[in-house]
């Protein structure tokens, strides 16, 4: 049998970064090679295994990412939009799978990974879970039984340190809503409301976004009609759960040609 799929986790002290390392050392179908972290960050230099309070395990935090890229067959990236732009170009370079969870990106940072693209896999989700994926098939189908008189608002909770809003998973949801029914999401999209709105304007779908304590990731899809209203709802009560996708999502695109894919490619939904 060859060597196991080598793995590099950037962010590595984040939240993620911590979940990916312990999921990527727990597995016995890849080994965790490289731990990045950014220039300046005082984990640059130590073994990762005793920054993250527990025994050494051999692997250094490092702040060179196209070094780290080149000795891996996939990168598992949660950090930020800048850094998730860079890594693209040079997870790319490296010939490298690179897992996508980081949100918030702008279109103009979605066309530089779209280039990065041409040259190795990219598996990209605001949500690794199978549960969420399933999620937005359902809203999808939901939108596409029910007319403008079902009123759709998307609510989602999270942890108070989360810095964007709605959240990669809400605009999936919502994406799926508005393809089921067939319109263009940013023509359709309410986004904090707040002051004299006036009233809520026929086939519209509303975000709201919660902020506080530890909560993992909640959302919930309302379809709410006259005398009647349907909820679809998920929640998250582990990062593990992520962390499991994304690994999932790196051994998956092992066998892939350059592209751009998501966790629906993944898990065959
Ligand atoms: N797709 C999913 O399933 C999913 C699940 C959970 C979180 N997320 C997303 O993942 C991202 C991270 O979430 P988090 O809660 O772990 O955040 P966090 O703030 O705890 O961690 C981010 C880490 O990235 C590091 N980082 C930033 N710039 C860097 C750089 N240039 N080089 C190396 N490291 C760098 C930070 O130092 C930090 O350790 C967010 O965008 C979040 O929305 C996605
Ligand atoms: O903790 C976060 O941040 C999460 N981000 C993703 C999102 O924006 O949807 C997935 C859930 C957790």
């Amino acid at each position: 049998m060859g060597e196991l799929p080598g793995i590099v986790v950037t962010g590595a002290s984040g939240r993620m970064g911590q979940m990916l390392i312990r999921t990527v050392l727990e597995s016995d179908k890849a080994r965790l090679v490289g731990c990045l972290e950014r220039p300046g960050h005082d984990w640059i230099g130590r073994d990762v295994g005793t920054a993250m309070g527990g025994a050494e395990v051999g692997v250094t935090v490092t702040d060179d990412a196209l070094e780290a890229f080149a000795r891996a067959q996939a990168v598992l990236d949660f950090t930020a939009p800048a850094a998730t732009v860079e890594f693209a170009k040079l997870a790319a370079q490296a010939r490298a799978v690179h897992v996508i969870g980081t949100t918030g990106l702008a279109p103009e940072d979605i066309e530089k990974i779209g280039k990065a693209a041409h040259h190795a896999p990219i598996v990209r989700a605001g949500n690794m879970s199978l549960g969420v994926n399933l999620l937005v098939r359902l809203t999808r189908q939901v939108a596409t039984a029910l007319d403008a008189d079902f009123d759709i608002e998307i609510v989602e909770a999270h942890h108070r340190h989360k810095v964007d809003a709605p959240s990669g998973t809400a605009l999936m949801l919502g994406a799926a809503a508005a393809e089921g029914r067939g319109v263009d999401l940013d023509t359709v999209s309410d986004r904090g409301r707040d002051g004299i709105t006036g009233a809520r304007e026929r086939g519209h779908i509303g975000f709201s976004a919660v902020r506080g304590g530890d909560v993992v990731g909640e959302h919930e899809v309302i379809f709410y009609g006259a005398g009647e209203r349907i909820a679809l709802r998920h929640m998250a009560t582990d990062r593990a759960l992520f962390a499991r996708g994304a690994l999932k999502a790196a051994l998956w695109a092992q066998d892939q040609a350059p592209g751009e894919y998501d966790m629906m490619d993944v898990l065959g939904l």
